[in-house]
This record gives structure tokens, sequence and C-alpha cells, in this order.
């Protein structure tokens, strides 16, 4: 059983560690620092990684920075698509910060 689920075009990146941060809405910010979380891919659920939450805060679509991007090695406009493409009409997101501790 997963606990967080990721779209498989960012396995490569999520276990490389190229992507550090999530973007998700209120119905995921329930994580808590320091938790471990198994991850699975969202079209199958098939078990990738485990993460470790380093934090979660709210932060609203017009406060994402290039460092948010980066952090989802993405550019800006990249990730606002991805966002309105996920979220449609969504202003209110919370940023998890994790890293990867495991690998399946
Ligand atoms: C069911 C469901 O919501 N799954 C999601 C939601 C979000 N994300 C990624 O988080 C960042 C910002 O949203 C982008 O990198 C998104 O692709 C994801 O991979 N899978």
């Amino acid at each position: 059983m997963n606990d967080i689920t990721f779209f498989q075009r960012f396995e490569s990146d999520i276990v490389a560690g190229r992507k550090t941060i999530t973007l998700r809405d209120a119905s995921e910010s329930h994580f808590t620092p320091g938790q471990q979380l198994r991850v699975g891919r969202y079209e199958d659920d098939v078990y990738f990684c485990t993460i470790e939450v380093i934090s979660v805060a709210p932060v609203a679509l017009d406060q994402l920075t290039d460092e948010h991007a980066r952090q989802e090695n993405m550019t800006l406009p990249q990730l606002k698509e991805v966002i309105g493409e996920i979220y449609p009409g969504l202003i209110e997101l919370y940023a998890i910060v994790f890293k990867r501790v495991a690998t399946a």
C-alpha cells in the first residue's frame, strides 16, 4: 500500500533526486515532517521509492518562484502549466518538500 502517488512521467526525476518538491491540494496537506512515505505511480500504483517529508507549507499559485520550479526540475512557466492541468482553477496549494531515502 502506497502513501502518495506521482504521475509516472516524474518517476525518473524523483529517483534521481532532481525533483524534491511536490505541490498538492488540501486533500494531501496532512503529511508531517519526518514522516516516511511509500511512493507509487499514479497510473498503476506500483511502488518505486520511499521519501521522507522535510516540510509542508501552504503556497498560493501566484507566490510560486523560480526556486519552486528548480526544485521541480522545471521552469516556472512549465510548472504553472502542469499545475493548471492537474488542478484547474486551484489557487491554494501546499508545497511538500522531500528527500528520497530508499529506492525500489
Ligand atoms: C493524483 C494527483 O494529484 N497526483 C499528482 C499531483 C501532482 N503531481 C506533481 O506535483 C507537482 C505539482 O503539482 C508536479 O510535479 C505534479 O506533476 C503528481 O505527480 N501527481
